[in-house]
């Protein structure tokens, strides 16, 4: 029997519903082999007494059936379902690094990541601002774009997280083009997209309404726009962002690129809220992710729905096979 691609799966920040729903992946059969990486001892306390939870064995082609591998990784202090405790904030981030490690040496086929709390990290003074930039800064990429997948819809940001206020300056014509070229590559070689068509939003309300009401879309937007097209890229906009949304207009394009967080996410969000996956572009690696948070209140309670971590370990053995 050939080995199975591996799979990492962090189980994220240990006071939210991470764990509980890592222990959940035990509920379906997939066609790869998934490894959680985390506290063993966490993952089965979160997942039930009779889970079958067992500590991964590298040696193995493939995993004990009907078991979850744990890869472990102790915890720095003991973990309490809904309180959040700086003390495990550098346990989350060696997951990450572990996984990365595993993902840049070959062992591991991708990774996918349960939530962590990027407050709680902070507090334990690392600065961090999310997966994304993490990744980014870890495997030195200068660049990489956020695209969440759901509900029928391809949603990617321009600009990640960062202060609203800082939004408009972030947005130059080099990042713009650069991530339009990133967004472009990765839906040609990871979602088998031979031409695909971008919907680009404005900035500023009714895409700055001719000038009247922002001038970003004359000056940044547009030029970039013009410049790839002609390159042979099909991008349309820019667009007013509250009407890119209606169905006459998602039907033209295969992803929408928004200029920011909260432009394009609640859209995204209320679409495919607990189904929906977080792909980040342009790493080195397969990386895929929830599209939700730690859900600290529903931490403990077996209560938060496993839906969209399961969509995201989908998506990550799709791009896997059509990037194989
Ligand atoms: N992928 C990630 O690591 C990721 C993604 C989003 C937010 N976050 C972080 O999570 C923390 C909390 O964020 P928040 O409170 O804004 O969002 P949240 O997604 O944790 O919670 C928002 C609401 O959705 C519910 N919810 C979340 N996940 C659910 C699930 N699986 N099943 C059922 N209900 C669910 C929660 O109970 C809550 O009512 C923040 O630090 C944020 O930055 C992390
Ligand atoms: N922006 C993401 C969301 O709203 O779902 C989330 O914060 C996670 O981001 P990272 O994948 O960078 O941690």
């Amino acid at each position: 029997m050939s080995a199975l691609p591996i799979f990492a799966i962090t189980s994220g920040e240990p006071a939210g519903v991470g764990p509980e729903l890592c222990a959940r992946l035990l509920e379906r059969d997939w066609p790869v082999r998934l490894v959680v990486l985390g506290d063993i001892g966490l993952i089965r306390a979160r997942g039930g007494k009779s889970r079958r939870v067992v500590p991964f064995d590298a040696a193995l082609g493939r995993g004990p059936a009907g078991a979850l591998e744990v890869l472990h990784v102790p915890l720095n202090a003991p973990a309490q379902a809904g309180v959040l405790d700086p003390a495990n904030a550098s346990y989350v981030l060696a997951l990450l690094d572990r996984a990365l490690a595993g993902c840049q040496s070959g062992e591991f086929a991708g990774m996918v990541t349960a939530p962590v709390h990027k407050g709680v990290i902070n507090d334990a003074g690392v600065a961090f601002t999310g997966h994304t930039e993490y990744l980014a800064e870890h495997t030195h990429t200068p660049l990489v774009v956020m695209m969440l997948v759901g509900g029928g819809l391809r949603v990617a940001l321009a600009t990640t997280h960062l202060p609203l206020a800082a939004v408009p300056a972030a947005i130059t014509r080099e990042v713009l083009e650069e991530t339009l070229r990133i967004l472009h590559a990765d839906l040609v070689a990871r979602f088998a997209l031979a031409a695909p068509r971008i919907l680009v939003a404005g900035l500023n309300p009714h895409a700055g309404e001719g000038g009247h009401m922002g001038r970003e879309e004359i000056e940044i937007i547009t030029p970039v726009l013009e410049t790839l097209r002609a390159e042979g890229m099909r991008l349309i906009g820019p667009l007013p962002a509250d009407t890119l949304f209606v169905p006459h207009t998602l039907e033209q394009g295969d992803a929408v690129l928004a200029m920011y967080h909260d432009q394009g996410l609640p859209v995204l969000k209320h679409a495919s809220f607990g189904g929906g996956v977080n792909v980040t572009l342009g790493l080195p690696i397969i990386r895929t992710s929830v599209d939700h948070g730690t859900a600290l209140d529903l931490a403990g309670t077996g209560r938060a729905d496993p839906g969209s971590l399961f969509a995201a370990v989908e998506l990550a053995i799709d791009m896997a096979r059509v990037r194989a």
